[in-house]
């Protein structure tokens, strides 16, 4: 559970990056945050892992406040995983090995850094890499995958954390559309299969749609918007944004070339191991 009790955040340059946020998250919701950029999309979420710290207000977690000691942050940084837009992998470095690293939160400091990991760790990261269809890319190096499938190792480090939260700021910003359909729907999976509570920003309202179960609007750092994604119609957001709402609704579309059953990715998209389907 995620509760956020009137928290606002003033950076020191005068800027309100959140204005009386109070709302709370139940174990298992899959949030869509929305909002135009520089609506407070991140800055929220980054309250939620101790990175931001409000100005005013709580932010609980599993019925514990946000913040405390390095040791309190670290044991709570433990439970909540994050995921980037830009998928944070050591590219040189096996897919295992970056997996493996979420493990480094549950260990000792020194040990952690000496790498020594054990059996469980392995199995956690096969397990992990399997639930996002990537068991076979284990020795592979990271930065050999597509964007897509990067961003799926990023997952898979942020599962073997065996966090309660899994935080994700803007995940599919960079990806095409088929392989923005296969994260998400990776994401969605192990909040079903891991009863995860999920908290993910994006700039798509069509995607918040079709993936959350809940969608949260943003503007100038307040909450605007609460609803189902049938509550989120065209015509309530047009008017919550104005003008503005066209640029959102039109930030990613979605997929329109998919496999011959509809729902698995287009040949040559998201699995393709060819050459041209990797990210530069
Ligand atoms: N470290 C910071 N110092 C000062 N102002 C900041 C800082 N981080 C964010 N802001 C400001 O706070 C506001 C909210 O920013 P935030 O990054 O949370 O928005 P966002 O909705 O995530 O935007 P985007 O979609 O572009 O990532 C913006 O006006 C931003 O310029």
């Amino acid at each position: 559970m995620i509760a956020f009790k009137e928290v606002n955040k003033i950076y020191p340059n005068g800027v309100r990056g959140l204005r009386d946020v109070d709302f709370e998250m139940r174990r298992g919701e899959f949030v869509a945050l929305i909002g135009l950029s520089g609506a407070g999309k991140s800055t929220l979420l980054r309250t939620v892992n101790g990175i931001t710290e409000p100005t005013s207000g709580e932010v609980e977690v599993d019925g514990r406040v946000v913040g405390g000691s390095r040791e309190d942050l670290r044991r709570l940084r433990g439970r909540i995983g994050m995921i980037f837009q830009g998928f944070n992998l050591v590219g040189p470095s096996t897919v295992q090995h970056n997996v493996i690293v979420g493990r480094l939160s549950h260990k000792h400091p020194v040990l952690g850094t000496l790498g020594l990991f054990n059996r469980r760790d392995y199995q956690l990261v096969e397990r992990a890499l399997d639930r996002v269809g990537l068991a076979n890319k284990l020795h592979q190096r990271a930065d050999q995958l597509s964007g897509g499938q990067q961003q799926r190792v990023a997952i898979a480090r942020a599962l073997v954390q065996e966090p309660s939260v899994l935080l994700a700021d803007e995940p599919v910003a960079s990806l095409d559309p088929v392989s923005t359909d296969r994260v998400m729907s990776d994401l969605r999976r192990v909040r079903d299969e891991l009863e995860l509570t999920v908290l993910v920003s994006l700039h798509s309202v069509p995607l918040a749609r079709r993936w959350a179960t809940r969608i949260i609007g943003m503007r100038d750092g307040m909450v605007v918007f609460d609803g189902t994604p049938q509550e989120a119609t065209d015509t309530r957001l047009g008017e919550i944004y104005g003008d503005a709402y066209r640029a959102m609704n039109e930030a990613q579309q979605l997929p329109e070339s998919r496999g011959s059953d509809g729902k698995g990715p287009a040949e040559g998209g998201e699995d393709c191991d060819v050459e041209e389907c990797r990210t530069p």
